[in-house]
């Protein structure tokens, strides 16, 4: 740092005397220090200049004023300065009192020193390390202290020091004569103060500039450390902090805040308007205070309390708190008597403000809510935007939405945020996803039986032996407090939503829930019909195929004795619901009577569900049959209901069941025993009301022998077993069945055959039927679109064998006959071939020439083939 000179004594001379006449005439603090602070930094660089003023009653000596602009100082460290009293014995200030010049310090070589005031270490600590002091006395009595201060050492030439020296004196009296003005007029002074005070809360909207004036304006007035204002809560009457300097102080925050839910603090003001002042010592605190330890000397300290009210109800407390004594006098309590309505009124429009703010908020973010939720198809849609709204309420951490099962007496998780899921799968706790939960467990139904959000503080329940087990697999998962709000559409409960939250902000719940709500409803809709559709799909299915094979059940065509027999054990049975195995060769008729068996029963207006077990592929079987749950495999994107379930009330038909799998056919035993079964990949043991109806081509008795099936499961299906008898054992059934199938086949395809021949009868009666009925059917189908005119005279036979004749008619083949049939047949097979590798003459090992001349005198030509 340099020194300006000042070349000619005149100017120099001149700017003294100017500064001195300047001095005298200075009534107010500010004025004084602006004054040093611009004239004396045109001599000299420096810092900082601060005045120390001395109070002889106490012995102590404080900031008389203390220019924060010129000490470029943060707010709270010009708080701590301004706020600091120290005795007059420090190793400064005892040197001052005996000096009557200025001297240099440097603060280098004292700052060890145990007797350094604490402010001179905060000074350090910034990166003062000069100081210039001058003692300010008037007749040998010192009434102050003046510091220029310098970040560096050397910085005070001698001509400063000689200036500041011959201006002792005026500071002096400066000093004094402001002292004195206050003194005075001390109305003035205030007033000037409260009308400042006033200008500033008046343009207050938000906390921040509350603190900033509180800070700036009061501290003006009196001493004090830390201030608290508190407000109650209209929705509890409860008190909470409002705003506080004691933010860097949170054990004393978190102290006040116990103390005043118990009204400990707030309660000793609340009858009177007047501000009460409390010696720390005098509270019957339950227990000490962090920081106000009365023990404490250095910190035991004092409270003034002033009630604020808006009209007639107090509304808002002011907490202004010292760590030393006795620092609140009468005239402290007078000018909190005069600034709490305007700080009650500052508090009231920063409500109002934030009132306003906080429904802009909600409304903004309800609006975007309600954009998300109209785009809303599924689950995944609905927890992404209740996700997205919830992160922008800062109280509200996890969510869980449980619905109403279809039984209306349990309730199911519906949807979770993805921080419930993390939880679920770090614990491992999957089961909670398919857990249902009663309603009746005195928690849910009383939310369901409202309308509005209820708060639950989990451990009380919990103490009180009477909460739900989710309470306290919550508890353990850290939730405190849970808000449950219904949810539901006109007068049809949906679910509960829950919050985590230890703030909730009520009224935004509810309007979000009041979205949530239509969001769900259209949720199990969509999904209801999606069910109700794959229902549909399968229900047609069937239904098609029932309507398909009408015409097959509404007659069953036979009076032979071994068919009266089977309508015989059908009257039996079709009026239990005993299990039916029906036996037979293939196309015997075994699904016409299963078919009889349940159009005759008292199920026959629901389904008969038929599952081909020989047509599925093994790994279908079991999800076929009893359905699946969604990612029970992959590809499983959505629940399917299986036969079982489709064919409850009705009849489950098994066809071909001696073809099922031993894995399966353990749990169709378990089905046909308790009529119970899971859905692949659920938990949810189904009851179903079944009739079940097997039929099987195979001699299941040898397929046990063969340990292929199960004999627990034979002897379950083997309750009542039908056997149908093979055609060629009932001869007598076959001129009947012929004419059912011709006079269906010219109905359906507007056919104009009417009758077959005798001949043609005879040919049918002759053959063997190892295909049975559905042969004949297929026989009948063939020749009627064969023929040429209205009788049918040629049957065509699929597989004329001599094996399939029997001799039961009365004429007899010649051996030309047979000769001729057996040259055909091989004809047939060499696909007319007659010479050559893999001809007819090479398989009869006969020459061509001869099997030519054969043919010819046979009658066997091209066309007979
Ligand atoms: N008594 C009958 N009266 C009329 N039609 C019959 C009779 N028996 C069988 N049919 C017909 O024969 C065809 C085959 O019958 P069905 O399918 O019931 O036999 P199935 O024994 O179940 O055969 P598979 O063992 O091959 O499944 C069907 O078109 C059926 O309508």
């Amino acid at each position: 740092m340099k020194e300006v000179t000042y070349e000619k004594k005149g100017i120099y001379l001149n700017f003294v005397s100017d500064l001195r006449k300047q001095i005298a005439a200075v009534r107010e603090r500010n004025d004084l220090l602006n004054l040093l602070a611009t004239s004396m930094l045109r001599l000299n660089e420096f810092t900082s200049v601060s005045i120390h003023s001395v109070d002889h009653h106490t012995n102590t000596y404080f900031p008389f004023f203390f220019n924060q602009k010129t000490s470029g100082r943060n707010l709270s460290e010009f708080k701590a300065l301004s706020n600091a009293r120290a005795p007059l014995d420090d190793i400064i200030v005892r040197d001052a009192i005996l000096a009557d010049k200025s001297f240099v310090v440097s603060l280098n070589d004292i700052v060890k020193s145990e007797s350094i005031p604490f402010w001179l270490q905060v000074n350090y600590d910034y990166g003062l390390r000069e100081v210039l002091v001058t003692p300010l006395k008037i007749k040998n009595g010192m009434v102050g202290i003046c510091y220029f201060w310098s970040k560096k050492a050397g910085s005070f030439g001698d001509r400063f020091i000689n200036v500041i020296d011959h201006l002792s004196t005026e500071l002096a009296y400066a000093v004094s004569n402001t002292i004195i003005h206050e003194m005075l007029d001390p109305r003035g002074w205030i007033n000037e103060l409260l009308l400042t005070f006033s200008h500033d809360l008046s343009e207050v909207r938000t906390r921040d500039g509350l603190n900033r004036v509180i800070e700036r304006d009061l501290r003006n007035f009196f001493h004090f450390d830390e201030f608290l204002i508190t407000a109650i809560v209209p929705e509890n009457s409860n008190e909470c902090i409002f705003l506080t300097s004691l933010t860097s102080h949170p054990d004393l925050l978190d102290w006040i805040r116990s103390n005043l839910a118990r009204e400990s603090v707030w309660g000793k003001a609340k009858d009177t308007s007047n501000p009460v002042i409390i010696n720390i010592e005098d509270f019957e605190f339950n227990c000490v205070p962090p920081c106000l330890d009365p023990a404490d000397a250095d910190k035991g300290g004092e409270i003034m309390l002033k009630i604020l009210s808006e009209g007639n109800e107090p509304n808002f407390g002011l907490i202004l708190l010292s760590y030393r004594q006795n620092v609140f006098d009468p005239a402290d309590r007078q000018i909190i008597q005069c600034i709490s309505r305007h700080l009650s009124t500052a508090i009231s429009n920063i409500l109002v403000n934030e009132n306003l703010e906080r429904k802009e908020k909600h409304n903004a973010l309800l609006l975007s809510f309600s954009h998300d939720i109209a785009a809303v198809r599924n689950k995944d849609d609905l927890t992404m935007a209740i996700e997205k709204a919830v992160s922008q309420l800062s109280n509200i951490s996890r969510f869980v939405i449980r619905g109403i099962n279809e039984d209306e007496k349990t309730m199911s998780l519906f949807l979770f945020d993805h921080h419930v899921k993390r939880a679920i799968e770090e614990l491992g706790h999957h089961f909670v996803l398919d857990a249902v939960y009663p309603i009746a467990d005195g928690i849910s139904d009383a939310v369901l039986a409202g309308n509005e959000t209820i708060v639950y503080k989990l451990q009380d329940w919990i103490d009180s032996g009477n909460a739900p087990s989710y309470f306290h697999f919550w508890r353990s998962m850290n939730v405190e407090k849970c808000v449950a709000t219904p949810l539901q559409t006109g007068t049809r409960k949906l679910g509960i939503f829950w919050v985590d939250s230890d703030e909730p902000d009520v009224k935004m719940i509810n309007s979000m829930c009041a979205q949530i709500s239509i969001a769900m409803s259209n949720i199990i809709a969509n999904e209801q019909l999606v069910k109700y559709k794959q229902q549909l799909e399968i229900e047609n299915e069937h239904l098609q195929e029932q309507i398909r094979s009408i015409y097959n059940f509404s007659d069953i065509i036979g009076t032979s004795t071994p068919m009266q027999r089977v309508y015989q054990l059908m009257s039996l049975v079709t009026h239990s619901n005993a299990t039916v195995l029906i036996l037979g060769e293939t196309g015997t008729g075994k699904e016409l009577i299963a078919r009889g068996i349940h159009e005759s029963s008292p199920r026959k207006n629901k389904l008969m569900v038929k599952v081909n077990c020989a047509a599925l592929p093994v790994t279908l079987i079991e999800s076929e049959l009893f359905g699946y749950e969604r990612g029970a495999f992959t590809g499983a994107f959505e629940r399917r209901i299986g036969k079982f379930e489709l064919a409850h009330n009705g009849t489950l038909f098994l066809d071909e069941i001696g073809e099922l799998p031993l894995e399966v056919q353990v749990k169709l035993l378990r089905v046909i025993q308790e009529r119970e079964f899971e859905r692949l990949g659920g938990k949810v043991t189904i009851k179903v009301n079944v009739r079940i109806i097997a039929a099987t081509n195979r001699n299941l008795f040898a397929e046990v022998a063969a340990g292929r099936f199960r004999s627990d499961l034979y002897y379950r299906l083997n309750v009542f077993p039908i056997l149908m008898p093979p055609l060629r054992e009932r001869r007598e059934d076959i001129p009947y069945l012929a004419h059912f199938f011709l006079k269906r086949y010219n109905r359906n395809h507007l056919c104009k055959v009417t009758g077959i021949s005798a001949g043609a009868m005879n040919e049918l009666k002759a053959y063997n039927w190892p295909g049975n009925v559905r042969e004949l059917e297929h026989m009948i189908e063939r020749s009627v679109l064969l023929s040429n005119s209205k009788t049918l005279t040629k049957i065509c036979l699929s597989d004329v064998n001599e094996q399939n004749y029997i001799g039961q008619t009365n004429e007899v083949t010649n051996l030309a006959g047979v000769e001729k049939q057996h040259i055909t047949d091989v004809l047939r097979r060499c696909g007319g071939k007659i010479s050559g590798k893999g001809g007819a003459a090479e398989l009869l090992k006969l020459p061509a020439s001869t099997l030519n001349s054969k043919m010819r005198k046979l009658g066997i030509t091209k066309n007979s083939i």
